[in-house]
């Protein structure tokens, strides 16, 4: 029988929406009769992302918790109560064969109760490090699918898979979509390009470095692909094509993005830095210092460690950036050296290898 019923939550970012996706498309190729649902947080990114990509979805409420004393803290147990009540009603009503579970506060109530209910669930962790729901949901999850060694110093280690992070079909070929890729931009071609991500918030201080060497760039003869994130696009859009720059908030087309570009300077998101080994061209990191335990500095370190890529802290970018930066435009031979390097980190079977644990799951029932 292949008339199986998936649900998939995840989200608050891109970081876990979109290997959700990834997992999601490639099931549908195994079983095109298949049924399935994401879960994700009510007003967050994936009430968006999801239905673009042709799936269903259902918002739950709730959020995460903050670190001081809030009124959105104090409603966080209402929430709770909230969205594991219709969890449950979903979880009912559904009837999934098997519960995928990548990371960010929906999957928390939602995998709880296919857990409880006996639904098998696999869980996917994209970082080194992992966020706080995936460890809650540990215990009770079957498949621990990783991307990271030593991470059975947080999850049992006989659940743990390493598999890598999931990545979607299209960026798999992105060598052969060049010249597309620049005419999608508008960009010339033979021209040198920058792409700049922000992650898929956007960055702030990512966005003051790139408004303050505008011109440096233009001196550079550098035409650039600017990802500034929705809460900035107002801001920074007065810059769109003017000094060879296109600003946008987000990308729907990476694909093209990283095919155009010959150099990229980004945030160091656990997804973004899987997608740049497949990708394999010269990268600059500047990890978000915000985020738990410092995991983005720890990804980005895993590539630079293999001279694979090049790392400037967020306190040191205004110092350090133009000399690196140009340091390295000025080496063909150290872009290629990186590029070679970072592309042999790759895990290209990621999602395939994750979607024939979720077929194991499906098959024990
Ligand atoms: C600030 C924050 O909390 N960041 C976390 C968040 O990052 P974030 O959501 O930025 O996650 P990642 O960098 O892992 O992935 C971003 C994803 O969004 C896509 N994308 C991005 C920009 C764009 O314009 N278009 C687009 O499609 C990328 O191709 C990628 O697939 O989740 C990651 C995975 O758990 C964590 O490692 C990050 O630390």
């Amino acid at each position: 029988m292949s008339h199986y019923k998936i649900i998939l939550s995840g989200g608050g970012t891109g970081g876990h929406i979109y290997p959700a996706i990834a997992i999601a498309n490639e099931l549908k190729s195994r079983f095109p009769e298949a049924q399935f649902l994401f879960v994700g947080a009510k007003d967050r990114m994936e009430m968006e992302k999801i239905p673009q990509a042709g799936y269903d979805i259902e918002g739950l409420w709730i959020s995460g918790i903050q670190r001081k004393l809030t009124l959105k803290n104090l409603i966080f147990p209402f929430k709770v109560i909230n969205s594991l009540w219709r969890a449950r009603k979903i979880v009912k009503t559904f009837k999934p064969d098997v519960a995928i579970g990548t990371g960010g506060f929906a999957s928390g109530p939602l995998l709880f109760v296919a857990a409880s209910n006996n639904i098998p669930t696999l869980i996917q962790e994209q970082n080194s490090y992992p966020g706080i729901t995936n460890k809650l949901l540990a215990n009770k999850a079957k498949r621990i699918c990783v991307a990271y060694d030593g991470l059975e110093r947080f999850f049992p280690k006989e659940k743990i898979i390493k598999t890598g992070n999931p990545v979607r079909q299209g960026l798999l070929d992105i060598d052969t979509k060049t010249v597309q890729a620049k005419n999608f931009f508008n960009l010339k071609h033979g021209k040198y390009t920058l792409l700049v991500i922000g992650g898929s918030l956007g960055a702030r201080r990512i966005n003051e470095l790139i408004e303050k060497e505008l011109d440096f760039f233009d001196t550079q003869n550098i035409q650039i692909i600017w990802q500034c994130g929705k809460l900035y696009y107002q801001q920074y859009k007065i810059y769109n094509n003017t000094k060879n720059v296109q600003v946008y908030e987000f990308l729907n087309n990476m694909d093209f993005a990283y095919a155009a570009a010959d150099i990229i300077v980004t945030r160091a998101g656990a997804s973004s830095v899987s997608e740049l080994c497949i990708v394999g061209k010269p990268v600059i990191f500047i990890p978000s210092p915000n985020v738990a335990e410092d995991h983005q500095t720890k990804n980005a370190m895993a590539i630079v460690d293999k001279n694979a890529a090049l790392i400037i802290k967020e306190e040191d970018i205004d110092a350090d950036f133009e000399n690196k930066f140009s340091q390295l435009v000025a080496s063909p031979e150290k872009q290629k050296e990186l590029g070679t390097n970072i592309k042999k980190l790759a895990l290209v079977n990621a999602t395939k290898q994750i979607a024939d644990e979720v077929e194991k799951l499906l098959k024990t029932k």
